[in-house]
């Protein structure tokens, strides 16, 4: 047996030991000497009887302190693998040959990992029974393969950063036994978190947990502070350890050294200990490991902080860390299952804040900000333990109740509502903040999540339109009209795109001469092969909803411009055409500039469109909207105001912007026989019109009494079915040519 032979006989002594008859051969010595491996030759008792000088240089033994020993007797240590030595003689006398990477010890007892490689060799001893035994140091190999290649394999498994780093004790425990290593975190409050140390006792973790780092806090909490290693070699008399020595004192521990670990930046965020049984310090292969696995720490620490703030930006709502959709829909899945298995009702509330919008408008983006952290808090004070919250987008949020009757939900909702509207500070502003709660239950109004989302949605959309501030329970009826929006906005789309809507165009004369045209107005007209013609008053508000309303303008325009050109050059008079702008338009930057490029197209001049807008336009405080009016202004084009009368706009603002013309809303015309106010107020508007030099049109002019009545208060334009209805290109051609078109 090369390395030890059973003890059933002493150490023969130095007399009789002599080594093989080739090392005679000074030049072979010399060779072996200068390799870097450890070479032994034991002879057929198993003594050793040459070492060349790499082994000295690799375990610190001189050749006489090893001649005529057992190579077992010398290297195996208090670590080392008890069955070694049988499974090297296994090996020998079933192969002749035997491999192991194994655990030994330097004459100064410090382990060294070797590959070792034993032949049996009849030229060792001169006779059969000898042995050749090659060591090589695989000390650092064996850190960086053992280590990096674990590490990183539990990397790329997604191990828990606990159990990565707990991995990473125990392989530095098992290649230096004596070590019991520790990792724990520093957050950003430069608080200690125990990561892994399997071999400290879990008191010790749990009361080391939240400690803050310091200038006198052991070794781990004094690394991180200083930034630099610790070496502590007498923990019962460092003055480092004086608040710590009772805790770790049952542990057994006497020493530790301990070093920070840092991110890319140099930023602490961790430290790595080696606590020793005895009072002492690190020797060179303890700051090897350390420096191998300083790196792999900081690589896992830094990878799991990356993953969480990516789980956090992937699930969390950063505003208000309250779940996003992702996260709520996936907890609401599990919430439902369970539910279902215990046949417990739940409800989706959907929560929608009223006119948040002005909030941001009106009081700036940082107090918007605000408002909702201050929705978020007040919603989830409201919530049991078993309730879901999550934050869908901007000012909508949503709940998830379980184990509730619909008697219950609403009295939550109604309680919600109440919690909602008590004041809030907002940026030293007080502010009171309603809202406007859609309810589906569950499993009443669907069973999967997307279903009570989409139903309690509708719901909220129902309760705003109704009253705002209030609450609204799903019913199949909203369903049924969701699903016919939905079904519009998709026709209207593809319509858009097949270009197969059409403009009708309806005359506008003047009062003083009902034959002469004062200009038409071009009017959208959708006729769907299935549903024949859908009317503007349809399938506007849902071209403005979902987002078509500026390219349908832009279509418009164009169109519109094309039809006028077609006129002038068919020798038809049409002194202008009126077209209706949405105020979503005017959020485009580039907006002036297209309608200019609409008419240039064309061949017209600014005063040939007229610009219709709405008093929300007018009170559209956004600086793009401003630009746009400006820029339009500036180019020479006519604003008219539509519907005047029926909104709340300021009289100020007709001063203030370029507006050349008022169109009387059609409710005051129709009124104008019968009611005295809508007289009153006609004579108004008339007169505000004359004094800021503007041009009234009067809508919706049916009956000759009130195309009399107009007539008579000066009222220049008139627009109505009187004159004509909307009609289309070729039949207004027909009603330009007509010989009596004053009333029709
Ligand atoms: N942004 C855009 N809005 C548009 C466009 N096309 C139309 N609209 C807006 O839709 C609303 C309804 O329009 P419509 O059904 O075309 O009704 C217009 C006229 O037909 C109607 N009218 C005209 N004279 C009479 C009448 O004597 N009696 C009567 N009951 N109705 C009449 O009035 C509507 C005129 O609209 P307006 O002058 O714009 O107020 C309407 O709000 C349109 O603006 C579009 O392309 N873009």
């Amino acid at each position: 047996m090369p390395v030890s032979a059973p003890h059933t006989s002493g150490p023969p002594s130095h007399h009789g030991i002599m080594p093989p008859a080739p090392l005679a051969d000074a030049p072979l010595r010399r060779a072996l000497d200068a390799s870097d491996n450890a070479i032994v030759m034991s002879n057929s008792t198993r003594h050793v009887v040459y070492v060349n000088e790499g082994f000295t240089r690799l375990f610190g033994f001189s050749p006489a302190e090893v001649l005529g020993k057992y190579l077992s007797d010398v290297l195996l240590g208090p670590h080392s693998d008890p069955g070694l030595l049988s499974e090297i003689r296994d090996g020998i006398d079933q192969q002749g040959g035997f491999h192991i990477e194994t655990l030994l010890y330097s004459k100064a007892g410090q382990p060294r990992w070797v590959s070792m490689m034993i032949n049996a060799s009849n030229e060792a001893s001169g006779g059969p029974g000898g042995s050749i035994t090659v060591l090589t140091d695989i000390t650092l190999t064996k850190m960086h393969e053992v280590l990096q290649k674990r590490v990183l394999e539990g990397m790329v498994n997604e191990l828990p950063l606990a159990d990565l780093m707990a991995l990473v004790c125990r392989e530095v425990e098992r290649i230096a036994p004596e070590v019991t290593a520790s990792i724990l975190s520093v957050d950003e409050l430069g608080l200690l978190h125990p990561l892994a140390a399997p071999g400290l006792p879990p008191a010790i973790c749990q009361a080391l947990d939240g400690v803050p780092i310091g200038p006198c806090v052991g070794s781990c909490g004094t690394a991180a502070f200083r930034r630099a290693p610790v070496v502590v070699t007498d923990i019962t008399t460092d003055p480092l350890w004086a608040d710590y020595r009772t805790l770790f004192e049952p542990s057994g521990m006497r020493a530790c050294w301990s070093s920070p670990i840092c991110d890319h930046a140099g930023k602490v965020i961790g430290t790595f200990a080696f606590y020793f049984r005895e009072p002492r310090a690190p020797d060179a292969l303890h700051h090897r490991l350390v420096d191998v696995c300083l790196h792999l720490c900081a690589l896992a620490i830094e990878r799991n902080a990356t993953r969480q703030r990516i789980h956090q930006l992937a699930f969390f709502d950063e505003l208000t860390g309250l779940p996003n959709r992702a996260m709520f829909r996936s907890s609401a899945e599990r919430a439902l299952a369970s539910l279902r298995q215990e046949d417990h009702p739940g409800a989706v509330l959907f929560i929608d804040l009223d006119r948040f919008k002005q909030v941001n408008d009106t009081l700036g983006h940082a107090a918007g900000d605000a408002l909702l952290c201050e929705v978020a808090k007040r919603l989830t004070q409201c919530l049991r333990a078993r309730d879901l919250i999550g934050r869908l987008a901007g000012d909508e949020f949503v709940l998830l109740l379980s184990e509730c009757s619909t008697g219950q939900v609403v009295q939550m909702a109604q309680s919600i509502l109440q919690e909602m509207a008590r004041p809030m500070d907002l940026h030293g502003q007080a502010h009171v903040c309603h809202a406007s709660i859609g309810i589906a239950m569950f499993p009443d109004d669907g069973d999967a999540i997307d279903t009570l989302l989409r139903h309690a949605d509708q719901a909220m959309v129902q309760a705003k339109s109704d009253h705002r501030h209030s609450l609204q329970l799903f019913s199949a009826e909203m369903n049924r009209r969701a699903q016919e929006r939905a079904a519009l906005e998709r026709a209207l789309r593809q319509a858009l795109a097949d270009r197969s809507l059409s403009l009708h165009y309806q005359p506008q004369v003047l009062s003083s001469a009902p034959g002469t045209l004062h200009g038409v107005e071009a009017l959208a007209r959708w006729q769907h092969p299935e549903w024949g013609m859908v009317p503007p008053s349809r399938f506007i508000p849902v071209a403005e909803e979902a987002g078509l309303i500026h390219e349908l303008t832009l279509w418009l325009l164009d169109e519109a411009c094309a039809q006028l050109s077609a006129w002038r050059a068919a020798g038809h008079s049409v002194p202008c055409v009126a077209v209706n702008l949405s105020g979503r338009s005017f959020h485009q930057a580039e907006f002036a500039q297209q309608v200019c490029d609409a008419l240039e197209r064309h061949g017209l001049r600014t005063n040939d469109v007229l610009l219709e807008i709405t008093e929300s336009v007018m009170m559209d405080a956004r600086p793009v909207t401003l630009a746009n009016i400006e820029a339009l202004h500036h180019k020479g084009f006519k604003l008219s105001l539509d519907d005047f009368g029926t909104g709340y706009s300021s009289l100020s603002y007709l001063h203030r912007l370029p507006i050349s013309e008022l169109k009387l809303d059609m409710a005051f015309v129709q009124d104008l026989t019968t009611s005295p106010t809508a007289r009153a107020l006609t004579v108004s508007v008339l007169s505000i019109a004359h004094s800021l030099g503007m041009v009234v049109v009067a809508e919706g002019v049916e009956t000759t009494g009130q195309q009399q009545w107009l007539q008579a208060h000066g009222c220049p334009v008139m627009q109505g079915y009187l004159f004509g209805r909307p009609m289309p290109p070729d039949e207004l051609e027909v009603w330009l040519c007509a010989p009596a078109r004053g009333v029709s």
